[in-house]
């Protein structure tokens, strides 16, 4: 794992930087192949999304959202990430759609949600090995990222691109998830995180190489960064 520690100096110029990033990275995407497909994140990450996607330049028109993990409750839950970006990014996004957002389909069951899911990811990408543009991922306190968690089954799976959880140790028990061999298949990972909460777990994961999930992302091949606003030694 070789991550681009990016040190700002206070959480908004984390914002600032990773909408910068995120645009550029859009541009990239949308110039070459005319569509820019990412995944977002729950947990902290929707704030900077939140804050600063409406302050960036992009033909949003050309954006598919996807999610790193979803918590399998209907989108009214406050628990619901993509419910939060409905309520607090998308009536502020002019060209911005709904149905650009693929979302997961939480009146099945789980396991057919997490197979719908995945089976929407592979149409997406019209028969090549799906290869996302950018994942942008949170580190929990524990060492989770997206919904794959410290000593889960789940790490191992190798199969599934999209896989269900029942027993997530962080509630809401019941979510859907991206596998590690998708994440590693994008072509660019971030992270984005403040303050001192956060800053032990970075060290643990970037300087003391912990066997934790949050460090076992990373593209295979692809760029790998982490916008942090406190030193990491
Ligand atoms: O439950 C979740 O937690 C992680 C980390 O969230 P944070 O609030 O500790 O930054 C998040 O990335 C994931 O999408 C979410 O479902």
């Amino acid at each position: 794992m070789n991550c681009d520690i990016i040190t700002c100096r206070n959480e908004k110029e984390v914002i600032s930087s990773l909408s910068k990033t995120i645009e550029s990275l859009a541009k990239e995407a949308i110039d070459t192949r005319g569509v820019f497909r990412v995944g977002f994140s729950g947990g902290s990450l929707v704030k900077y999304l939140n804050t600063g996607l409406p302050t960036i330049v992009t033909e949003w028109s050309n954006w598919r959202i996807f999610f790193c993990d979803e918590r399998f409750v209907p989108v009214e839950s406050t628990d619901s990430t993509f419910g939060t970006y409905k309520r607090d990014l998308l009536p502020f996004v002019n060209g911005l759609s709904e149905d650009q957002f693929v979302k997961i389909n939480s009146t099945l069951n789980l396991e057919e949600c997490a197979k719908d899911y995945e089976r929407r990811v592979v149409e997406e990408f019209q028969g090549q090995s799906p290869r996302f543009d950018l994942l942008l991922l949170g580190m929990g306190p524990d060492g989770h990222t997206c919904s794959l968690f410290p000593g889960h089954k789940l790490l191992k799976e190798n199969v599934k691109l999209i896989a269900p959880i029942d027993d997530s140790p962080k509630p809401p028990p019941k979510r859907v998830t991206m596998t590690l061999p998708l994440i590693r298949n994008s072509k660019c990972n971030i992270y984005a995180m403040s303050g001192e909460a956060k800053k032990d777990m970075a060290e643990r994961v970037f300087v003391k190489g912990e066997d934790l999930p949050a460090g076992m992302v990373g593209p295979t091949n692809g760029v790998f960064k982490c916008f942090v606003d406190f030193q990491i030694k």
